[in-house]
């Protein structure tokens, strides 16, 4: 068996990066500020599995410090490093796709901090297409604050809400049965081409559930984003005619380009089963690719450390169950997309380095040097699989 399998954390950067100034981000540090606050408050972290793998060590390596509570140690069993991005986003598309292989070295199109936010001719457009009476929102906003604010409203009036983000998106929210899901998806459909001419990389479908300023979003989420610019590490596996399994929000990310088996799971306990399963069966040559999005979605966006950190003890409680899965000649490597410092001011990511822990039957105990791509990681799985190398990036092992 010779398998591959990426494991990415959404949001779980290692320090800021040498350009971070240009994003207001100096000084961020997901997993440091995340560590220091739980050492502050009595209840260090321990994340003995990651540790072991080379965590801290990475972790000091990105930022020159060892996150508060962890181990100044050596003697890791996987081959640690971390990796700064060469995309000019600090989003989830522009990490995943560098990932692969395919640095987004072109600007997104990003929608003002005004109120109203979108255009009036893309609104007005959209509005005449999809019938809709008007939109409420039009605004950049938290998507879980937003709703509270404005549920009632949308279920009174049908007026869809629409609001951004720091990322390149274009987010539609509104209510499973009021306004209907399927409707949803289609007044979606509808913006995914109007948004085209702006060059934003997503339009996201948030439908909830509740009544009477009490509303809660559903697992019913759909992206509508634009595919990689040009073939990635998923192409080239599933070109070599081997089966390429994405978990959780991968599919969306690549627009289904690559993939072969597309699994979702409601959150990151039931995409780990998911992995699990798939451990146990996925053939010769393949690779899985699970992004758990519950880091940045609940925890890094909404600014919440505890959940963060709660969440990074559950997952390291289960990566044993997941190596004791494992087969002769299988890579595996943890990483990330991009930071989301559930300590930072506002609510958006942060330009961070991205962890890269190799480990795994076909992993070497090493040190790695600083990459200075993503796209590194996509190169040395390539390699591993014996696929045509990535456009980008320098294998690594
Ligand atoms: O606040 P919510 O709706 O979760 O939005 C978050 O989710 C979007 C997609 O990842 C990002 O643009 C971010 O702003
Ligand atoms: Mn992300
Ligand atoms: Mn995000």
């Amino acid at each position: 068996m010779s398998r591959a399998f990426i494991l990415l954390l959404d949001s779980f950067g290692l320090g800021a990066l040498p350009d971070a100034d240009k994003y207001g981000d100096t000084g961020a540090n997901t997993l440091g500020h995340i560590a220091k606050w739980a050492a502050d408050a009595g209840k260090p972290m321990s994340l003995p599995t990651l540790e072991t793998i080379g965590l801290g060590a990475a972790a000091h390596k990105a930022s020159g410090e060892w996150p508060a509570g962890f181990a100044k140690r050596d003697g890791f069993t996987g081959a640690w490093g971390v990796a700064r991005e060469r995309s000019t986003g600090k989003d989830t598309q522009s990490g995943h796709w560098e990932i692969a292989g395919v640095p987004v070295l072109f600007d997104w199109g990003y929608f003002p901090k005004t109120v109203p936010t979108f255009p009036q001719e893309l609104t007005d457009k959209l509005a005449g297409i999809t019938n809709v009476p008007g939109w409420l929102g039009n605004c950049h906003a938290s998507g879980t604050t937003i709703i509270t604010e404005l549920g009632d409203e949308h279920v009174a009036t049908a007026k869809p809400i629409i609001y951004t983000s720091a990322d390149s998106v274009m987010q539609i929210a509104a209510h499973e049965e009021h306004f209907g899901l399927e409707r949803l998806y289609q007044v979606c459909e509808a913006a995914y081409e109007l948004v085209k001419p702006y060059n934003i990389g997503r339009v996201i479908a948030r439908p909830f559930t509740g009544s009477n300023g009490n509303y809660k979003r559903t697992s019913n989420r759909h992206d509508y984003a634009v595919p990689p610019v040009a073939p990635t590490l998923l192409d080239h596996v599933k070109d070599a005619g081997f089966e390429v399994i994405a978990l959780g929000k991968i599919s969306d990310i690549f627009a289904g380009q690559g993939v072969t088996q597309l699994i979702k799971g409601a959150d990151n306990m039931a995409l780990f089963d998911r992995l699990l399963e798939v451990t146990d069966t996925a053939p010769d040559k393949s690779l899985t690719f699970v992004n758990f999005v519950d880091f940045d979605m609940h925890f890094g966006h909404r600014r919440d450390v505890a959940g963060y950190a709660n969440a990074l003890h559950e997952l390291d409680a289960r990566l044993p169950d997941f190596i004791g899965k494992l087969k002769e000649g299988d890579l595996v490597v943890i990483t990330a997309d991009h930071g989301c410092d559930p300590t930072w001011a506002g609510s958006d990511h942060t330009r961070e380095h991205i962890p890269m822990l190799f480990f795994g039957p076909a992993a070497p105990a090493r040190e790695l040097p600083v990459s200075d791509t993503f796209s590194d990681i996509g190169a040395t799985l390539a390699h591993h699989l014996g696929v045509k190398p990535t456009a980008n990036g320098t294998a690594l092992l």
